[in-house]
């Protein structure tokens, strides 16, 4: 790694979106470290792999984003590997399927804690690096198409979304002063293990087949394809670098045309 490349962390790294932040972060020059549960460690290792392959540098961390202190760490381990942070990406979450009427409530403060205070957190273990290091950086968070509109049968998970989109605008407004850039992606349907999960819960309530939840929620789709986890990186790609240092609060659609902000 050259002493003055940029450092981001990458949480939710080892599959689906975050492996594609990552692996983009690491195509654009920047060390990234790929952070994820314990119980991800191959799937961190896989990704560290393939930025390595792909000419980049990467370390893997354990995070459990749900923890200020495990957040914390991971901050520390970017400041360790490159000198400084640059960039935190707060992608890891969570989604559950189910009506209201049957949520049950440890499934929603599970939901809460990853998807809202684990990027509460984050934020937060970054901004305090950006203000020691003497201001600057960009904080970029998941939000979802579902901070806009809720989908059927994730209400908890759509709240999270509209959570994570409101923690954004704050943040925005609080850490300007700073030069702190804080900002939020909200892809549409991306075809990852999470999509997996919803389609196979939404076919268990209306009895359908494997794939038929998925289509049916991407005939909304303008551009006519279910997105992969790139088509979001790219836009990670934007809000990481400097070309956004005049874009701050938002949160970027990247859904294909599903809904218009
Ligand atoms: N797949 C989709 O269609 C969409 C996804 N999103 C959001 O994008 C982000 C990434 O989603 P996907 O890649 O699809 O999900 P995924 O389920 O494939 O990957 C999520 C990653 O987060 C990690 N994670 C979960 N809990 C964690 C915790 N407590 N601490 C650290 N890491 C944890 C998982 O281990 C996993 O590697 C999520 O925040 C999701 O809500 C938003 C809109 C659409
Ligand atoms: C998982 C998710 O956020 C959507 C909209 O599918």
């Amino acid at each position: 790694m050259s002493s003055d490349a940029r450092v981001a962390v990458v949480t939710g790294a080892a599959r689906g979106i975050g492996r594609g932040i990552a692996e983009r972060l690491g195509r654009d020059g920047l060390h990234v470290v790929v952070a994820d549960l314990p119980t991800m460690k191959s799937g961190i290792d896989e990704t560290v792999q393939a930025i390595g392959d792909a000419g980049g540098t990467a370390t893997g961390a354990e995070v459990d984003v749900t923890s200020e202190e495990s957040n914390e760490l991971v901050v520390r381990a970017a400041v360790e590997a490159g000198g400084h942070l640059d960039v935190f990406v707060a992608n890891a979450g969570i989604a559950q399927v189910d009506e209201l009427l049957e949520y049950d409530t440890a499934d929603f403060e599970k939901i809460f804690d990853v998807n809202v205070k684990g990027v509460f957190f984050g934020y937060r273990a970054a901004a305090k690096q950006f203000i020691a290091q003497g201001g600057g950086g960009k904080i970029i968070g998941a939000a979802s198409i579902v901070a806009f509109r809720p989908f059927a049968l994730l209400g908890p998970y759509s709240a999270t979304k509209w959570a994570v989109r409101g923690l954004t605008q704050a943040a925005a407004m609080e850490w300007a002063e700073h030069g702190i850039t804080v900002n939020a992606y909200g892809p549409g349907i991306v075809g990852t293990a999470m999509w997996d999960l919803i389609d196979e819960k939404l076919a268990a309530k209306h009895g359908q087949q494997k794939g038929e939840a998925l289509a049916e929620n991407a005939r909304s789709i303008l551009l006519g394809r279910v997105s992969v986890p790139d088509d979001v990186a790219k836009m990670v790609s934007f809000l990481a670098s400097p070309d956004s240092d005049y874009v701050t609060g938002q949160t970027m659609l990247v859904d294909g045309g599903i809904q218009f902000s």
